[in-house]
């Protein structure tokens, strides 16, 4: 039986002064262990979804519910649920806070009141599993954007959240910095944690992701294994979104070729390459 670590129940929220709902009955559940892609055009509610997700917004209608029980508004519920939900925002500016790398890393430790030694310790760790070490003392505004980004995700990966929400997290950054990431992704996905990424690039959806949610105006629209969702497209063309573009290559090969290629469908155009040129 799949079970879900988050869902969202008839989740309704309109933002102060705004003439269209954000989220419009939004129903979703993140199934526990996936690596899930949230597709959906601009200003479909995806960032909203996430900020109901760790309580930081409160639904106006429906439920959000953590591993099955409804997300109260009780102080300490709200911080283990901050704890247990780590969101990792689209602009890192917005996450970043304090004047050092390592600084920045301590700051929701400190918040829970852990042991200075607990967080040091803790600290260190993820400083050396990020392969930032060298970084500790490093004022923050001396990164770049893409290590920016890399320590926004190991400050939200040093509280150990069980689920992992990422808006957007490789845009702006280069092929090289992209594929760094989604080591590092690997290896938090492998260590156990639930994933779910914002994102407007299919190519990767479908390349990285084991489920796929796709939302349009404030609901969701369809939900499923990556094979079955790209299937549907009518619902991708309503929605002006472009097939991924190894299954456009894989439609056009014939089926006789098709056959000898086997072992179902390939994830990225270089992987159909690999097995065309190994024919
Ligand atoms: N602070 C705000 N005040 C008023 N309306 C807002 C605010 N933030 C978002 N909205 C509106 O809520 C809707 C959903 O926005 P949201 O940012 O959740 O979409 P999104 O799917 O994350 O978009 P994108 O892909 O562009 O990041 C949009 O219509 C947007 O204009």
């Amino acid at each position: 039986m799949t079970t879900h670590v988050l869902e969202f129940a008839d989740v309704h929220y309109t933002y102060p002064g705004a003439r269209q709902p954000a989220l419009n009955g939004v129903t979703l559940a993140v199934p526990a262990g996936r690596r899930c892609a949230l597709l959906g055009r601009n200003g479909c509610g995806k960032s909203t979804l996430f900020l109901h997700a760790n309580g930081i917004f409160r639904p106006q209608k429906g439920q959000v519910l953590w591993k099955g029980v409804p997300i109260s508004a009780r102080r300490a519920e709200l911080q283990a649920l901050k704890r247990n939900v780590g969101l990792v925002f689209q602009d890192p500016e917005q996450q970043l806070i304090a004047a050092t790398v390592a600084e920045d890393l301590s700051y929701g430790l400190c918040n829970l009141h852990l042991p200075e030694e607990e967080i040091k310790e803790k600290v260190r760790r993820t400083l050396e599993a990020f392969g930032m070490s060298e970084w500790a003392d490093t004022p923050v505004h001396h990164l770049s954007l893409g290590q920016k980004r890399r320590v926004a995700l190991a400050g939200v990966m040093v509280m150990e959240p069980e689920l992992l929400l990422l808006d957007e997290p490789t845009s702006y950054l280069d092929p090289w910095q992209t594929e760094a990431f989604v080591r590092e992704l690997e290896r938090i996905h492998a260590a156990g944690t639930t994933i779910v990424m914002a994102t407007h690039d299919l190519d990767f959806a479908f390349a990285w992701a084991d489920w796929v949610f796709v939302m349009d105006a404030g609901r969701l629209v369809l939900a499923g294994e990556p094979e079955r969702v790209f299937a549907r497209r009518d619902i991708l063309a309503d929605l002006r979104m472009k097939p991924p573009a190894v299954l456009e290559l894989w439609e056009a090969i014939p089926g006789h070729v098709k056959e000898r290629l086997g072992r179902g469908l390939p994830r990225t155009p270089g992987e159909l390459a690999e097995r065309l040129r190994s024919l």
